[in-house]
């Protein structure tokens, strides 16, 4: 028996969703630079679950049960008031929300795949709600409810923040939502992919994923690299503070991928949206202080930022509050968990490794007086 600390370089699925070659990421045989320039996000949402791009009256339908799919139900409503009085965080509201979803489907055919897509519409659409809702009910605004007219990230912005949205915020927030959709076997998609594996629900294996991607290794880095920008402040303060802390041998959150030795492909366009965001809104600091960093870090330990290194600066730059950045990615990431399951679910195997036992071995019991 061999092993592999962390799964390393194991393959464990094929996949026709994305594909990682070097440092080229595709979605279904596109690059992500011609997504994240051409593409609005609910093409991609559409690509990712159907292997092809919608023809326009496809993208309408599409787009109108999306749309519909966005308002919150009063039970959940309710859910959500209970969890802003207990304060609870974003991801864990998150992931809570999705699991009482579950318990309101009371359909119990968790592999028909006709259900399914109706219920991943319905996912795809509720992460846009609970996500705001929870955020306008925490500052006690009232509702906003989503314009026919607008996109899914045009959308979420607007029942955000309640504001009509620019065509810089929405074509900043769409390519995120794009570069964010899928990434072959990452950590919270392998999750959910184990989790319906044993033909549990799509409800659970999102659940689960969430759960995954809250962590700072993985979704989480994207506000804890917030937290670093608010921390060094000052742009002449970044590099004292990054040699600090590889001194410390702490990790610099955003940097370094388990698979991207020498590049991220979707760092640069999260790179210069946040050049352009941060010069329209006059902090360019963020900006300034991010590329320091990067350039630093990449001399001298190799490592290149990865999708939530640059996230963070257009993201903070839109005004959207730090903790809802890994929520962000999330409903985002819904769009590829989902894509997942479903091909789990189409080609399926229980999934379970073995471990290599290294603890003691030939122990006899002792009587508890005896130990
Ligand atoms: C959407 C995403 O999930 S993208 C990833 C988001 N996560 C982060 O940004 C957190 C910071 N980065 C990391 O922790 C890692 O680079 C990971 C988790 C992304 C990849 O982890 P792994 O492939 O397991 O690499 P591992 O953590 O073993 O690192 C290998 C070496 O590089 C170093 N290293 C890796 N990332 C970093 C970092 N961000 N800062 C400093 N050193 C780092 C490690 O300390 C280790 O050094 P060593 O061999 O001297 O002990
Ligand atoms: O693939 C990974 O390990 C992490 C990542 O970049 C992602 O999930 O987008």
């Amino acid at each position: 028996m061999t092993t592999s600390k962390g799964l390393e370089g194991v393959i464990v699925a094929e996949t026709d969703i994305s594909s990682i070659v070097g440092d080229q990421l595709t979605y279904v045989g596109y690059t992500i630079d011609d997504l994240a320039e051409n593409a609005l996000f609910e093409e991609v949402v559409f690509l990712l679950w159907h292997k092809r791009l919608p023809k326009q009256d496809e993208l309408t339908e599409f787009s109108e049960k999306l749309f519909s799919a966005m308002t919150i139900s009063d039970d959940i409503f309710n859910h959500l008031e209970m969890m802003v009085k207990n304060e609870a965080t974003p991801m864990d509201v998150l992931r809570t929300a999705v699991s009482l979803l579950g318990v309101y489907d009371t359909q119990n055919n968790y592999t028909d795949e006709t259900i399914n897509f109706e219920r991943a519409i319905y996912l795809q659409g509720q992460m846009a709600a609970i996500i705001t809702t929870y955020s306008r009910l925490r500052e006690n605004q009232e509702l906003v409810t989503p314009k026919k007219t607008y996109t899914y990230a045009e959308n979420f912005l607007h029942m955000l923040n309640g504001t009509d949205i620019t065509p810089l915020e929405s074509e900043a927030f769409n390519k995120a939502l794009v570069l964010h959709a899928d990434h072959e076997l990452n950590a919270s998609t392998f999750t959910s992919r184990v989790c319906v594996a044993t033909l549990s629900d799509l409800y659970s294996g999102m659940t689960s994923a969430i759960g995954a991607l809250k962590g700072p290794l993985h979704g989480g880095a994207n506000e804890q690299v917030i937290n670093m920008l608010m921390e060094i402040q000052e742009v002449d303060q970044a590099i004292p503070y990054i040699k600090e802390k590889i001194a410390n041998k702490e990790k610099i959150m955003g940097m370094g991928h388990r698979v991207y030795k020498s590049g991220d492909p979707r760092a640069k366009h999260l790179k210069d949206m946040s050049k352009k965001l941060t010069s329209k809104v006059g902090q360019e600091k963020w900006y300034q202080m991010s590329e320091k960093i990067e350039s630093y870090i990449k001399e001298h330990k190799g490592l290149p930022a990865n999708v939530d290194f640059y996230s963070a600066s257009v993201y903070h730059s839109m005004g959207i509050k730090h903790d809802l950045f890994t929520p962000i990615f999330a409903m985002s990431r819904t769009s590829g968990w989902v894509a997942h399951m479903l091909e789990q679910y189409r080609n399926n195997r229980l999934i379970r490794p073995r471990a290599e036992y290294v603890g003691p071995t030939d122990q006899s019991y002792k009587p508890i007086h005896e130990r």
